[in-house]
C-alpha cells in the first residue's frame, strides 16, 4: 500500500517509494493523471488545485525515491497574466527603516499600471545580527534577554512600527517565540544550521508583516505571504537550500488563485523556503531574496523581475574595492550567473537559474537613485564589440595541485582525482589539467563550520595521496574576468602586462566552456590591488594604450 507524504501542508508533491510505484507498473518516466494519484495514494483525496492536471514522476536518484508532482506549468494561467505583472524585490538595505519603507512604498506606487509581487528582505543587517544572536545564546548561560543583537533587533521593529503608526502586535508574537528560541539554544548550548535557518526567518517574517500593514494603512490592499506556506519546497539542505521544481506551480496556483478571488498586492519573504523531507523552515544561502523573486518571476511567467538595491546596477567591480566602479548598462544571463557564483555580492549564486528558464528579464535597479538606468540582464545581447564586462574578486579560496605519483600518460587519473571530490561531496571551481597534474580551486562554501572546512580539507589530501602528490595551498584568490572570450588574446595580453608592471605572479588560469570568463588565481594579500590595476587598465585607460582590433572601441565597457 502506497505511503503517500502529504508535504507541508502542500498537496503535491507525493512521495512513493521505487518498488511501490513498480508494483503499480509505473517508472520514473511516467506521467499519469492527476487523478491516478488518488489510487495510488490508496484513496487518499487528490487536492483540488492539481484535479485534472498530469502529474509527473520525477526519480530521485540519490534517495530510491519517487515523487509525483504536479506539471510545472500553470495551466490556465497564460489568459490573465496581465493581472500580475512583474516581481519587485527589495533587499535589507531598502527597507532598513521606517523612511525607507515609506520611499519603497512610494517608489511601488510610482508605477500605477503594474500589479507587482513584492518580495522583501529582512531589515537593514538583521539576518546578521539574529546570526550573532543565536552565536552568543550558545553561550550566554540563561541571560539571553541581555544578548545585545536581540535587543537591537527588537528596538528597530518596534521603533519601525511606531514611527509608520502600525500596532506592535503585529510582531510581539514572532518577538516572543524568537527570545524563546535563544532560550532553547541556550539551553541546547548549539546552534544547528536548522535552528539558525528558523531563527533567521524571523527577520524576513517581520519586516514583510510590517510593510504590508503599512500599503494597507495607507489604502493600497497588500497581502502577507510567508514563503515556507506558500509552496516554497526546496532540499533539506539547512542554511543553502534548493528549490525543488513542485515550487513553481504550487507558489504559482496560490498567488494567482489568490489574486483573481481577491486582488492585493503580494507581500512575500525572501530567502524562505520549507524543506521536503522535514518540513522545516529553510534558507536559500546568504542574498537568497534574489532567488526568490526569480521563482516567482518564473512560476507565474511574469513580464519582468526587478531586483532593487543600493547600487546604479552590476557594476564593473566591487565598488568596495574600487569605488570608481560604473554600471554595466547589460549583461546575458550567463554572464550574470559567472559573475554571481564568482563571488559578485551584488545577485544570488542561482538566482539566474529560473530567469533563464523561463527567459524573463531581469533589471537590477537602485532603490536610493530611481533615474538611474541599471543593469538589464537578458538571454542575449550584441557581444561583437565586447571586450571586458565586469571584474570579479572571490577571497580565501583553496587551491590544491595534485600531480600523479604513476608514470606518464596513465589513464583514469582525472576520473580518480574527480571521484574523491564526489564522494566527499565537495565542488570543484576553477580547474587546470596536463595528463598528469591538475590544479584546481574548491569551493567551500557549502560546509557548515571552519573546523568541519579543515576536517574535510584534511580528508580531500588524504585520500588524493593515494594516487598523487598534493600541496594544499590556502589564501588564494580567483579573479574572474567576465567579458568575451573570443576576444582572449586581446584580454589576456592586456592583463599580464598590468599584472607584470605590478609584480603580481598568476599561479593559475583558466578559460573553460564557459564563453563569458577567464579566470586567475593570486595571492589573496596581492587581489584587491590586481583588481584595482586591471579596472583601471581596462575601464578608464588612455585609448592609446588600449590593444584593440579592427577599430573597435577601446572602452572595456563596450555599449
Ligand atoms: N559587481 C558589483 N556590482 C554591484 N554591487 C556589487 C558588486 N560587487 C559587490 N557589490 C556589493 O553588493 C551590494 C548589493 O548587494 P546586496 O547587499 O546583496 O543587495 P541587497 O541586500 O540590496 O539585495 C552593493 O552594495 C555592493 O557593495
Ligand atoms: N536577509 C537575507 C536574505 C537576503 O536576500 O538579503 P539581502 O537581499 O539584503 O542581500 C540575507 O541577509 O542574506
Amino acid at each position: 500500500m502506497a505511503t503517500a507524504t502529504h508535504l507541508c501542508g502542500i498537496k503535491t508533491p507525493y512521495c512513493f517509494s521505487k518498488s511501490y510505484l513498480r508494483s503499480q507498473s509505473l517508472c520514473s518516466q511516467s506521467r499519469v493523471k492527476s487523478d491516478s494519484v488518488s489510487e495510488l495514494c490508496g484513496g487518499i483525496r487528490v487536492p483540488v488545485s492539481i484535479r485534472g492536471r498530469s502529474v509527473k514522476v520525477v526519480c530521485d536518484a540519490k534517495k530510491n525515491e519517487v515523487l509525483v508532482q504536479a506539471e510545472p506549468k500553470v495551466q490556465g494561467l497564460e489568459g490573465s497574466i496581465s493581472q500580475l505583472s512583474c516581481v519587485m524585490k527589495f533587499g535589507g538595505s531598502s527597507v532598513a527603516s521606517a523612511e525607507r519603507m515609506k520611499e519603497v512604498a512610494e517608489l511601488i506606487l510610482s508605477f500605477p499600471k503594474e500589479n507587482p509581487v513584492i518580495v522583501l528582505s529582512a531589515m537593514g543587517k538583521t539576518t546578521n545580527n539574529l546570526i550573532m544572536a543565536g552565536e552568543k545564546a550558545t553561550s550566554c548561560g540563561s541571560e539571553v534577554s541581555e544578548i545585545a543583537e536581540l535587543s537591537f533587533v527588537k528596538e528597530l521593529h518596534y521603533r519601525t512600527i511606531d514611527e509608520l503608526g502600525l500596532d506592535r502586535s503585529l510582531i510581539t508574537g514572532h518577538l516572543d517565540k524568537l527570545e524563546r528560541l535563544l532560550n532553547g539554544i541556550s539551553v541546547l548550548k548549539e546552534l544547528t544550521p536548522r535552528a539558525r535557518d528558523y531563527l533567521v526567518s524571523f527577520g524576513e517574517c517581520m519586516s514583510t508583516r510590517i510593510f504590508a500593514a503599512y500599503l494597507n494603512k495607507i489604502g493600497v490592499k497588500a497581502r502577507q505571504y510567508d514563503a515556507f506556506d506558500i509552496g516554497f519546497i526546496t532540499t533539506d539542505d539547512f542554511t543553502n537550500a534548493d528549490i525543488l521544481e513542485a515550487t513553481y506551480p504550487a507558489v504559482a496556483n496560490r498567488l494567482h488563485g489568490d489574486w483573481i478571488s481577491d486582488p492585493a498586492i503580494p507581500i512575500v519573504t525572501g530567502f524562505l523556503g520549507k524543506g521536503w523531507r522535514t518540513c522545516a523552515v529553510t534558507t536559500l544561502g546568504r542574498g537568497g531574496s534574489d532567488l526568490t523573486a526569480t521563482t516567482i518571476g518564473k512560476g507565474l511567467n511574469l513580464r519582468e523581475i526587478q531586483v532593487w538595491k543600493d547600487v546604479d546596477g552590476v557594476l564593473t567591480c566591487d565598488p568596495n574595492i574600487y569605488p570608481g566602479a560604473e554600471p554595466v548598462p547589460h549583461l546575458t544571463f550567463d554572464e550574470a550567473a559567472e559573475l554571481a557564483y564568482f563571488g559578485a555580492q551584488v545577485l544570488h549564486p542561482q538566482s539566474m537559474k529560473p530567469a533563464r528558464e523561463g527567459d524573463i528579464p531581469v533589471r537590477v535597479k537602485n532603490s536610493y537613485n530611481r533615474s538611474a538606468p541599471g543593469t538589464i540582464i537578458t538571454k542575449s545581447r550584441d557581444m561583437s564589440k565586447a571586450i571586458l564586462t565586469s571584474i570579479v574578486l572571490k577571497r580565501n579560496v583553496t587551491m590544491l595541485d595534485i600531480v600523479s605519483t604513476r608514470m606518464l600518460g596513465q589513464f583514469g587519473f582525472l576520473a580518480k582525482v574527480f571521484s574523491t571530490f564526489e564522494d566527499l561531496g565537495i565542488s570543484v571551481d576553477v580547474v587546470a589539467t596536463s595528463e598528469v597534474s591538475i590544479s584546481l580551486t574548491l569551493d567551500p562554501s557549502k560546509l557548515w563550520s571552519r573546523e568541519l572546512i579543515q576536517q574535510e580539507l584534511d580528508n580531500v589530501v588524504e585520500e588524493l595521496e593515494k594516487i598523487a602528490k598534493v600541496k594544499l595551498l590556502q589564501h588564494r584568490s580567483i579573479i574572474s574576468l567576465i567579458g568575451n572570450v573570443q576576444r582572449s588574446s586581446l584580454i589576456l595580453e592586456k592583463v599580464f602586462r598590468v599584472l607584470r608592471k605590478n609584480g603580481v605572479n598568476v599561479q593559475m588560469i583558466s578559460q573553460g566552456a564557459s564563453k563569458v570568463n577567464i579566470s586567475l588565481i593570486v595571492n589573496d594579500d596581492e587581489s584587491e590591488k590586481c583588481v584595482r590595476a586591471l579596472h583601471e587598465a581596462f575601464f578608464e585607460s588612455d585609448p592609446i594604450d588600449m590593444v584593440h582590433e579592427n577599430g573597435s572601441p577601446p572602452h572595456g565597457n563596450q555599449s
